[in-house]
């Protein structure tokens, strides 16, 4: 029986990447002997809106074309549909197509994964009732995340390290209380971050070695350093060689509570909202071609 996908593309994904590679896949689909259906996005609340019509349609599986941003909303519908779901990426970050190993550079390739056909269930973080596909930042990173977000130059990734240079000038290290599972930490830190997969801001393992299948949370705790210390630790974090610092602390449980006065959490490169936030997981809720 030919299978059925539905590809919804989210063409301005990766300032226009999204509507290039697009006919990329397509093609590669039919060649493949699928049968494509496929949906362009006007807006962000149009990721949600199809997906939900892609599942009541019976189509046999979705491909998403997008960077995390796109992923993250349709990852809200997607989540414990048992929907095979696929990602071509084609943001700036793709920090959950990294953790799941999708080509990131290669859309063919990518489109090659969707037509084998193989699956696996990765787990989501939950908080503020939203679903959660990598990493929840919430003190240093969520500044600079806010602050990348703001910037229409650089483009890419380098957004990111003009953003840090500026906060840094600034930054004071923040008290927190963290909850993991039954235990207390009261600390000041850096940042705090939680995640199901390694990375976030495009490929910094800030969760090094978190597994996206083990029906748990990475938490990563940067105690306070200083300045050039934490400037010294970046490079470090895209080779997850960071976590031997001695001012570098690690953590795994399955809920996480983390507080700290007038921080705001980002989460999947969008804002999440205040903390106090509370954070769980959902194992094996997406299931995703790899
Ligand atoms: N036509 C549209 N369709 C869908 N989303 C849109 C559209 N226009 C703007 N958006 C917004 O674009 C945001 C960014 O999309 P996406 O995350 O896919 O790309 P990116 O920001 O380039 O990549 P990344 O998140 O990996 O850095 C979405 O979260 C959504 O809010």
């Amino acid at each position: 029986m030919t299978r059925h996908v539905a590809l919804v593309v989210n063409p301005t994904s990766g300032r226009g990447l999204g509507a290039r590679v697009a006919p990329v896949v397509r093609a590669r689909f039919e060649a493949a002997g699928l049968t494509v259906s496929e949906y362009a996005t006007t807006c962000a609340e149009d990721v949600g809106r199809i997906s939900a019509e892609v599942i009541a349609s019976g189509a046999d599986a979705v491909a998403l074309i997008g960077g995390d941003g796109t992923v993250h909303l349709g990852a809200q519908v997607l989540a414990r549909s048992g929907m095979p779901f696929g990602v071509i990426p084609a943001g700036t970050g793709n920090d959950f197509a990294r953790g799941v190993g999708i080509p990131l550079d290669d859309p063919g390739a990518a489109a090659d994964r969707i037509v084998a056909g193989r699956t696996r269930s990765v787990d989501l973080a939950v908080a503020k009732d939203e679903f959660i596909t990598t990493v929840v930042a919430g003190g240093f990173d969520s500044l600079v995340n806010k602050r990348a977000n703001a910037m229409s130059w650089p483009k890419g990734n380098a957004r990111y390290t003009v953003a840090t240079l500026a906060e840094l000038r600034t930054f004071k290290p923040l008290s927190y209380v963290l909850t993991i599972d039954d235990e207390v930490i009261e600390t000041d830190a850096m940042l705090v971050a939680v995640g199901t997969g390694p990375t976030y801001g495009g490929g910094l393992q800030i969760c090094a070695g978190a597994e996206i299948d083990d029906g748990l949370l990475d938490i990563t705790v940067i105690k306070p350093v200083s300045r050039l210390t934490l400037l010294q630790m970046f490079p470090k974090l895209s080779k997850g060689t960071h976590v031997g610092h001695p001012m570098v602390q690690a953590y795994r449980g399955k809920s996480v509570r983390l507080e700290s006065p007038g921080v705001t959490a980002y989460a999947d490169g969008e804002i999440l909202g205040p903390l106090p936030v509370d954070i769980g997981i959902a194992p094996g809720a997406l299931t995703v071609f790899a």
